[in-house]
């Protein structure tokens, strides 16, 4: 059956039917327009709706009981924009120019140079035939009008957070796109992290000074954690003239922006707040992937393979790798899947237990038996709590608030030599390795090179054309700016009920740890919640 959809890049809406947001509904609700209305008018208002209203917006398109001319029934159907701010939602008068990209040398022959502003990147591609359409970010990419002038623009560039193969690429590509694209020379470096900005001096940022840094990992900038100070940050904002904040950093740093733009409003200052996301543990929400994730997970192959050999060069050879993972296990399952040698893959998310019927013991032997060695992978997240048990060890935090976490691998390490060499009287050669930050602290690969770099020049065109409080990033492969309060609203944990962790136990073939009195399915699910919310209300 043919459905007679309105493509959204169809749809116009008259001005009169506009209602201002902030007059018909609280911040953060829909907004709904009716059927009559975006039937029978056409009119091309699609920019100034998009750039001056709402943050979230549902756009009801047709009624369920509409019909078509072969009288089929058109489904109701809805398309939710989650757009960004925009300067002009709280400077209404301010001026934009033609964007000067078109005479710079590396768009001068390029067809279409212009994203559509009614392009928008679908947060759902997966989709039933009768199920609404959903929501909706706009497509990253260069704007016709920009809201800078090169001359005007002073930039800044912040990392904060843990390190991650590609910051410094990130940081490169974002004062080269500025430059090369844009004739943006003004670009200042704020180092180690929030605090920087009103500790530290800062640092020019030119095409020459940032030239190679993309070959070394960690970051030109330095970073730190704690130090947040949004009312000094703003400040010394203002005060340096600074009219572009790019920021760099994880859900932590991400909060920090989304603080810095609500500071930027209220002052209704000319500056444009962009995040680019950055975590090594791929835990930042709506975005496919971080960046550098693809270069850790290559690295711990390393390790892996090393642990592999070890393990089995020797008699009853037992190989454990702890790899990054703080409350999702994302490094570890696809540093485990990318492998094919490793027996058991331990996560955050996935309880496991270790004595008894179905538990971890009773999995290593059959392995010594099957194999005369075995390989485990550990995040550094699992088994928390057995650990803070047996240590009875009270909390401790980072600075920014993260709670520090115990050795896991040790602990490990520990019970299964007490075990076989203790209760099950065998002898077994334990071989441990540690390669949390060897596999952070690198140079970005080929391919997140490539990622890093249409992240920084997504955030360059971005901020010139004036959008603000935005972060940026590959939603189902097609880049897009999302509200910060997006991506920090909740963190991507993998899903053991998912088939991608079914996918990890069927290559493996290690046991579940699930008990089979309860549904597997209600069991984890609060397992996974409780001890995750218990994790975060500990970090906090
Ligand atoms: N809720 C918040 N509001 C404002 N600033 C925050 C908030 N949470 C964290 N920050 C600041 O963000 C910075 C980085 O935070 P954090 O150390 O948690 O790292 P992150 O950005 O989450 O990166 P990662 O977890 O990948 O290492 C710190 O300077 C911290 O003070
Ligand atoms: O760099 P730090 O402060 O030692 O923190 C390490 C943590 O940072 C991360 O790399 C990112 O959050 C975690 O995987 C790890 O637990
Ligand atoms: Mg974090």
């Amino acid at each position: 059956m043919e459905l007679a959809l309105p493509n959204p890049s169809s749809l116009r809406f008259p001005q009169n039917d506009f209602i201002p947001l902030h007059k018909c509904s609280t911040p953060g609700s829909f907004h709904t327009f009716s059927n009559k209305n975006l039937a029978s008018k056409s009119i091309s208002l699609w920019r100034p709706f998009i750039w001056r209203q709402p943050r979230l917006v549902r756009l009801k398109a047709q009624s369920a009981t509409d019909s078509n001319a072969s009288g089929d029934k058109h489904r109701d159907d809805d398309f939710i924009v989650e757009d960004v701010p925009h300067l002009t939602d709280f400077l209404p008068d301010l001026p934009s120019y033609t964007n000067p990209l078109k005479r710079s040398q590396a768009y001068a022959i390029v067809k279409k140079t212009f994203v559509s502003p009614e392009d928008m990147v679908a947060k759902e591609i997966i989709v039933q035939k009768d199920s609404p359409r959903g929501v909706h970010f706009r497509r990253a990419g260069p704007q016709e009008k920009v809201f800078f002038t090169p001359e005007e623009v002073r930039a800044c560039i912040v990392t904060c957070g843990g390190l991650c193969p590609g910051i410094n690429t990130v940081i490169r590509e974002i004062v080269c796109g500025l430059k090369n694209m844009y004739g943006v020379d003004d670009v200042l470096g704020i180092q180690g992290g929030y605090s920087g900005f009103y500790s530290k001096n800062t640092l020019n940022l030119t095409t020459k000074a940032v030239n190679d840094i993309h070959k070394r990992g960690g970051t030109f900038l330095q970073t730190s954690r704690g130090g947040h100070d949004t009312k000094k940050i703003v400040d010394n904002i203002q005060d340096r003239r600074i009219n572009q904040v790019y920021i760099i950093g994880g859900d932590g740093t991400q909060k920090g922006a989304a603080a810095i733009y609500k500071e930027v409003e209220k002052r209704r200052l000319k500056v444009a707040v962009a995040g680019i996301p950055k975590t090594i543990d791929n835990d930042i929400a709506v975005i496919d992937k971080s960046f550098g994730f693809d270069t850790a997970v290559e690295e711990a192959q390393r390790a892996i393979n090393a642990a592999h050999v070890e393990a089995e060069s020797m008699e009853n050879g037992v190989g454990i790798v702890k790899l990054m993972g703080r409350y999702s296990g994302f490094i570890a399952m696809l540093a485990t899947l990318g492998n094919r040698d490793v027996d058991c893959c331990l996560i955050p998310e996935s309880p496991f237990y270790l004595e008894g019927p179905g538990g971890l013991y009773e999995y290593v032997e059959q392995k010594l038996k099957e194999n005369r060695h075995v390989l485990i992978v550990l995040a550094e997240g699992a088994g928390q709590e057995y650990v803070a048990q047996s240590m009875q060890a009270f909390q401790e935090k980072d600075a920014s608030g993260n709670r520090l976490l115990l050795d896991v691998g040790l602990w490990l390490t520990q019970h299964i030599k007490d075990h076989f060499t203790n209760a099950r009287k065998m002898t077994i050669n334990m071989k441990y390795i540690d390669p949390t930050y060897m596999i952070r602290a690198i140079p970005s690969n080929a391919s997140d090179n490539i990622y890093c770099t249409l992240l920084a020049q997504s955030a360059v065109h971005g901020a010139m054309a004036g959008f603000t409080g935005f972060t940026v990033g590959p939603v189902n492969s097609r880049h897009a700016y999302i509200p910060i309060n997006r991506v920090t609203e909740t963190t991507n944990t993998v899903d053991i009920t998912g088939r991608m962790w079914a996918r990890l136990l069927a290559s493996t073939n290690q046991p579940s740890f699930v008990h089979h009195c309860q549904t597997v399915r209600e069991r984890v699910d609060k397992q996974t919640i409780d001890r995750i919310n218990n994790m975060k209300i500990n970090s906090t």
